[in-house]
């Protein structure tokens, strides 16, 4: 699908959908628990791979509705799959559920689409052999197809952390129900961090205890999950506010508002602090859940990503609006994403008239060199590429056609009919 932009502003009041980390850890935790319902999953193609696994270990996971999930779970024991489980796009779901087949007595075989092939998984399959487990990459490159075989036994690990946090956080999901329990040291510093907080919260709200030690993390042995009354409620999605917010903020007419904003473990709530420092105007009534975001001359600034890959091209993208340079920092492990989205910002950016530099570790977007014109720009088949470049149409002068539109499903489904309806001019084609 195509999707083409002009110019637009935008005003009026959205609703954040679910995040999906949180609704991704609890249809898992709900698998490896007796039975669990999840209220406000999001429901997108990458969380319906993580249910599509759920019941390839045993569990059931039925919509009773749009705003909940009953899931029976596996109780702590996962079968062997009968079949190859696909993860289709969703590395979170290809590094959960490896973890998941390391503790099942049998072997699991785990693929995902070209994208989720070309992602690096090779230290969670070597954490799993030094478990005592096998596990393998049928290209031998690291990369999906997989092949793990279990039960692993061990009870202490370590791994890098520099590549990716779902290591980690696929670990300790499937380490309370080892006998032993899991020490996880790290082997570098960790990144995306806060994504391994928003499991240990999931982990607490299912009754399972975890914690940080001193080199690293640690769960508890022989545990079952339980979430407190049989329910678990999932929370917005800063990473898909991000586009809202932005969008007020470079095309916010009157402002835009989005409503059920609550603060939790999400690194990405960092958004509004990158956005304040450019100047813009934001507030957030945290109670009510209420954030306001309206247009406003923003300044160039320097961020780190180091917490919140998912944040680099929206803020690529309010560089590109900005007076002066904005330097994104720490942005490495953003190579290892659907695609490498440091180089595909840089790059469909500048399709748009944008100047950038681009190094291994960061992206500068270079505001003042930069006029934003309208292009026909590739999404790269990435959610986050073409949300983002819809937030830069808003502001270009002149139309932008965004090639693979339809891959917003990943993560936020509903994105193009909230943006038409907040008043953005577009218009969808094959
Ligand atoms: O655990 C999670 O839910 C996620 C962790 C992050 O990945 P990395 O830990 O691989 O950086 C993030 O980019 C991804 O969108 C979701
Ligand atoms: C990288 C992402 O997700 P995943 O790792 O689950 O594919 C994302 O949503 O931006």
């Amino acid at each position: 699908m195509h999707v083409t932009l002009s110019p637009s502003s935008v005003r009026g009041t959205a609703r954040a959908p679910p995040s999906k980390s949180y609704t991704h850890r609890a249809i898992l935790a709900a698998g490896y628990a007796d039975e669990a319902t999840v209220h406000d999953p999001l429901w997108s193609a990458d969380t319906k791979a993580t249910a599509r696994a759920v019941e390839a270990f045993g569990g059931d996971v039925l919509r009773a509705g749009d705003d909940r999930l009953e899931v029976s779970g596996f109780d702590g024991r996962p079968a062997v799959p009968e079949n190859v489980i696909d993860c289709a796009n969703s590395g979170t779901t290809m590094r959960l559920v490896t973890a998941t087949a390391a503790v099942a007595d049998g072997t699991t075989v785990l693929t995902g689409d070209e994208s989720l092939r070309s992602r690096p998984q090779g230290p969670l399959l070597e954490a799993i052999d030094d478990l005592g487990g096998q596990a393998f990459s049928t290209r031998g490159n690291g990369q999906a197809p997989l092949v793990v075989t279990g039960p692993v036994s061990g009870n202490r690990v370590s791994i890098p952390g520099d590549v990716s946090s779902q290591y980690v956080s696929a670990l300790l999901m499937a380490g309370g129900l080892l006998e032993d329990g899991l020490e996880i040291a790290l082997e570098t510093e960790l990144k995306s961090a806060p994504y391994v907080d928003v499991t240990l919260e999931v982990l607490e709200d299912f009754g399972v205890a975890a914690r940080h030690t001193d080199d690293g993390f640690a769960v508890d042995g022989g545990q079952s999950y339980q979430a407190a009354g049989g329910s678990y409620h999932v929370p917005g999605d800063f990473s898909s506010i991000s586009y809202l917010a932005a969008a007020g903020a470079v095309a916010g007419d009157e402002s835009v508002r989005v409503r059920g904003v609550y603060p939790s473990a999400q690194g990405d709530s960092a958004i509004l602090e990158a956005l304040e420092c450019m100047g813009a105007d934001v507030a957030w009534d945290r109670e009510e859940g209420v954030l306001e975001v309206s247009r406003s001359d923003l300044e160039g600034v320097e961020v780190s990503v180091a917490d919140t890959p998912d944040l680099l091209p929206t803020i690529a993208v309010l560089g590109a609006v900005a007076e002066g340079d904005t330097h994104i920092t720490n942005a490495e492990h953003v190579r290892y994403k659907e695609t490498d989205r440091v180089s595909a910002m840089a790059e469909e950016l500048g399709k748009m008239g944008v100047r950038t530099t681009e190094e291994r570790d960061s992206l500068t977007v270079h505001g003042d060199d930069s006029s934003l014109e309208g292009a026909a720009v590739d999404g790269r088949g990435d959610h986050r590429i073409v949300m983002s470049l819809a937030v830069a149409a808003l502001q270009a002068e002149g139309e932008t056609r965004i090639a693979g539109g339809e891959h917003v499903d990943v993560s936020f489904p509903s994105f193009f009919d909230v943006l038409y309806d907040l008043g953005a001019s577009l218009e969808r084609s094959a």
